[in-house]
């Protein structure tokens, strides 16, 4: 079974729940006043899990957009280059971005997102990371609104994956090391 591959959860289901209603109380609040339309773009595939539960904590009337970046393959490091996918469905200008993404790691797939946003020109744009693992970050990333900062641990589960796998456990742990060997 899945789970026996697992040697310890770092954040649990309640854990995960409790995080996400406090980020979407604060979204919500900072974003109540605003005229223009806003957009809450996923970057797929890890942030499925953290993106549907996250917009519904969100108490406003937002439009979904996702992108598909893949930077893994099926490695624990980056390979530095950054494959775009499925790019936006939506002309983005002068509208309100908030980036929702499961992991910044390196910063390498969000540095050059968020250049790919910008040029855009929507009105402003946000990111919301579940996690961030600062320890190992080679360019510098500012994350608007952070769910937890983790230490350097390859991690898996609720989105995040290891070799395209582990991506549906509902909690978030450390495999254990055999299974890398
Ligand atoms: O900060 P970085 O070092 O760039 O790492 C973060 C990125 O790595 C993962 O994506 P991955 O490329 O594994 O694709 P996936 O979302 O399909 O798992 C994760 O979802 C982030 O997008
Ligand atoms: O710790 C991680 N786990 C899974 N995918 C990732 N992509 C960047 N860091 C990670």
């Amino acid at each position: 079974m899945m789970n026996d591959d697992i040697e310890k959860v770092v954040y649990s289901e309640e854990t995960l729940q409790a995080k996400i209603a406090e980020l979407g109380r604060q979204i919500t609040e900072d974003y109540k006043d605003v005229k223009e339309e806003i957009f809450c773009v996923g970057i797929l595939k890890g942030a499925v899990m953290f993106y549907t539960d996250l917009v519904r904590q969100i108490d406003l009337p937002v439009h979904f957009d996702f992108m598909i970046a893949s930077s893994y393959g099926n490695g624990t490091s980056t390979s530095g280059t950054v494959k775009i996918l499925k790019d936006l469905d939506y002309d983005v200008e002068g509208k309100h971005l908030i980036i929702i993404e499961d992991i910044i790691d390196s910063g390498t797939t969000m540095n050059y997102l968020m250049k790919y946003f910008k040029e855009r020109k929507p009105k402003s744009v946000k990111l919301c990371s579940l996690l961030s693992k600062p320890s190992r970050r080679v360019v510098d990333v500012n994350i608007d609104y952070c769910g937890f900062e983790v230490p350097d641990e390859f991690l898996v589960g609720y989105g995040l994956d290891y070799a395209e796998v582990y991506r549906n456990l509902p909690y978030i742990g450390v495999l254990k090391p055999e299974i890398y060997a």
